[in-house]
């Protein structure tokens, strides 16, 4: 059933949470009305401060973004979480977790709080995440957290969705060794070193700090990652964490990355959009059938691979 578009961004700029969830699964959904939801959506955004947290399952991420969610609230900021699985075809199961770990917020009307599962979406996690956090943000987010369930690009991709990337660590889980493994020490601009309650995390922030500047690709100008211990299940250190992101926002405001970020960001998103968009019309039109018939020329012999790509592209854009 179609929707009012107009009328559900309307309340959801009020702050009604039903309006934030409905226009959020339209997201999911890929709905049709999709397109009229962004177009609806597009002057209200660009005031979101986009963190991302990666880190391994059991850090902590849940814990840390729930103590985050109550130090952001404490300064009177609204604040939009996204937990996104991009393992789960489910969307709100996994979750499940999530949501009762962060209970402390659910009845808070300025924490919007939203689990998304993306496999099985042309365009996955890329294409999806982007027009939620567009959705928070136009709610009225001056924060929003999206945490991912990650390993290896899933990581890669949320921190690259985000202005300022959180990577989560915990003493004795091998996590150095894992996080170098991951490519994470590239994406890091804030580490948190969490369960310092735990032996071993002062050990963790020294490996952490000897890596970083093995791997310094960095020039004198560039950021140099924070590392912060906490103990998210006390709330302790999260304090820490609110300033070194202050910190990261404000040397990016004042170089003009934060910009420069955003438009990178922008530029992937059209892309995403708009390469799925070819694939399902290449589909559409052409079917396998198409595409089969290209493949037997190919092992023929009779046409070689880009010719057979350029026909297909051809296909579509002059349809
Ligand atoms: N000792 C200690 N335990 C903590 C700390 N922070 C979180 N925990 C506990 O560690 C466990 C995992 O925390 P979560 O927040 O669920 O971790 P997660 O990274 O979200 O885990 P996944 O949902 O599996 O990805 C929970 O039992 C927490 O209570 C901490 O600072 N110290």
């Amino acid at each position: 059933m179609a929707v009012d578009v107009a009328q559900l961004v309307e309340q959801a700029r009020e702050g009604r949470p039903r309006a934030v969830a409905r226009l959020i699964s339209l997201v999911e959904g890929a709905s049709p009305q999709l397109r009229e939801v962004m177009a609806a959506l597009a002057p209200h955004t660009g005031n979101a401060y986009v963190v991302g947290l990666t880190g391994s399952p059991g850090v902590g991420k849940s814990t840390s973004t729930s103590a985050l969610v109550s130090a952001y609230r404490a300064q009177g900021k609204r604040v939009g979480v996204l937990a996104v699985d991009p393992s789960s075809p489910f969307s709100g199961g996994a979750l499940l977790g999530d949501r009762i770990r962060m209970s402390d917020h659910a009845s808070d009307p300025g924490v919007y709080i939203r689990s998304m599962a993306t496999r099985g979406h042309l365009g996955g996690l890329a294409w999806s995440a982007p027009q939620a956090i567009r959705v928070l943000d136009a709610a009225g987010c001056d924060v929003v957290l999206v945490e991912t369930v990650g390993v290896g690009q899933s990581e890669v991709e949320i921190a690259s969705q985000a202005d300022t990337s959180v990577v989560l660590l915990a003493p004795g889980m091998g996590d150095g060794i894992q996080a170098a493994k991951a490519g994470i020490l590239e994406i890091g601009d804030v580490y948190v070193v969490n369960k310092a309650d735990r032996d071993g995390a002062d050990a963790t922030v020294r490996e952490l700090n000897h890596m970083l500047g093995l791997g310094e690709s960095r020039g004198p100008g560039d950021w140099r990652p924070s590392i912060v211990k906490t103990v998210a299940s006390r709330g302790e250190g999260v304090g820490e964490v609110v300033e070194a992101l202050e910190k990261h926002r404000a040397w990016m405001e004042e170089r003009g990355v934060l910009g420069e970020r955003r438009l990178r960001r922008a530029a992937t998103e059209v892309e995403t959009i708009a390469v799925t968009a070819l694939r399902e019309r290449i589909a559409d039109l052409h079917g396998d059938r198409r595409l089969g018939a290209l493949a037997e020329q190919i092992v023929a012999g009779t046409l070689d691979p880009y010719a057979a790509a350029d026909q297909l592209v051809a296909g579509v854009t002059e349809s």
